[in-house]
């Protein structure tokens, strides 16, 4: 069978899923695109001669019948309304994080996903697909470093635009750190706390960069994540787990080494899209292999996105609060979820 998927948002990160979809994977064929920048949408079904057809209405697109699954790639603030959309029509549906911009609006949707009585909703928080993040659960879950102790990890991007606010190194940068963290240690979040190091002069004025959030896990584990948004020098992703019996790193991407002109050198990835580049298509195949062959869906749940929501509504909290330890208080995961 090939899992027919609709597409809403065609931007940066649509675009590229549409392009696996069509390009890279199997098991799917994008038959219908969303977008309120029409002229765009309808010039990517162009330039890759998509065989689909525009719709001016998210909500229509959803409700098609030639439509089994959606992708929601547009902008935060919108995913909310296509998600409720798609579970309250049975559909499959993955979405971009985050699931939804309030923990509260998650759990309209949790609470909508559970009364379907069936796991509807992947989200997509890729690195847990990413074969670094999988060997280094790997060698945690076996006990070659012990209990895990302390977590040191860094969010680098090379630069960000003028509209990028302090917030946004919660919601739309680190976001993906509060997911893949608790899932790494198998542990949950009690605590945050924000602290502002000396601010770079490559930040715009109005932007709090770089800044260091502190989280403490119900283990007693101490995590912390250094986000540095206009680091300059390249995306670069860092996570070290001190154990009781060594120490582990994430591996770093493949990269070749050079030895030259009396320097040995390594080149460093400059763009989100190349450095995860095969856990978004080993997400977007997983959503549709377990679809084609009616298996639940395997990888972040709506659940997972309420709790990196909450956990980013303390962090901002914590944020404007800079040096106070403010309380992560998650409600019990239904058994839906577990
Ligand atoms: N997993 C990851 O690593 C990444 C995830 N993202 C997430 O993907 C989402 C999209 O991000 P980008 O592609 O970078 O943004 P973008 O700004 O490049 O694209 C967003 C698209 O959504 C469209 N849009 C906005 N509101 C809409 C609506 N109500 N209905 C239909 N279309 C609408 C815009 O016209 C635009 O084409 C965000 O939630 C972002 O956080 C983005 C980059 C990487
Ligand atoms: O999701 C992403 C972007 O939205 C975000 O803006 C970047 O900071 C992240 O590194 C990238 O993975």
């Amino acid at each position: 069978m090939t899992v027919k998927i609709g597409v809403i948002g065609c931007g940066a990160i649509g675009l590229e899923h549409i392009k696996r979809i069509t390009n890279t994977l199997s098991g799917g064929k994008i038959v219908a695109v969303n977008d309120i920048n029409e002229n765009n949408a309808k010039k990517i079904i162009a330039d890759l001669h998509l065989d689909a057809k525009f719709y001016a209405d998210g909500h229509e697109l959803i409700r098609s019948a030639d439509v089994d699954a959606v992708l929601v790639t547009c902008w935060g603030p919108a995913h909310k309304e296509f998600v409720l959309e798609a579970v309250k029509q049975k559909k499959y549906v993955f979405c971009e994080k985050p699931l939804a911009t309030t923990a509260d609006d998650c759990l309209e949707i949790v609470e909508e996903e559970m009364k379907q009585k069936k796991h509807l909703v992947q989200v997509g928080f890729m690195r847990r697909f990413d074969e670094g993040y999988v060997a280094l659960k790997k060698t945690i879950d076996e006990g070659q470093i012990g209990a895990p102790l302390i977590l040191h990890a860094a969010h680098r991007n090379p630069a960000v635009d003028e509209k990028y606010t302090t917030d946004m190194a919660i919601n739309d940068t680190m976001i993906h750190e509060i997911d893949v963290l608790h899932w790494l240690l198998d542990d949950e979040y009690i605590s945050a706390q924000v602290i502002y190091p000396r601010k770079t002069g490559n930040a715009s004025s109005h932007l709090a960069d770089p800044q260091i959030v502190l989280v403490e896990t119900k283990k007693g584990i101490r995590i912390d994540v250094e986000i540095f948004v206009n680091c300059k020098y390249g995306y670069d992703i860092k996570c070290e787990v001190v154990g009781e019996d060594g120490i582990a790193y994430l591996p770093e991407p493949a990269t070749v080494q050079t030895r030259q002109k009396a320097a040995l050198n390594r080149p460093i990835l400059m763009d989100w899209k190349q450095r995860f580049i095969k856990a978004y298509d080993y997400e977007i195949q997983a959503f549709i292999n377990n679809i084609n062959k009616g298996q639940k869906l395997n990888g972040p749940t709506s659940w997972d996105g309420y709790a990196a929501a909450l956990t980013a509504d303390v962090c901002v909290q914590a944020q404007q609060n800079p040096g106070k330890i403010l309380p992560i208080k998650m409600k019990d995961r239904p058994d839906f979820y577990k």
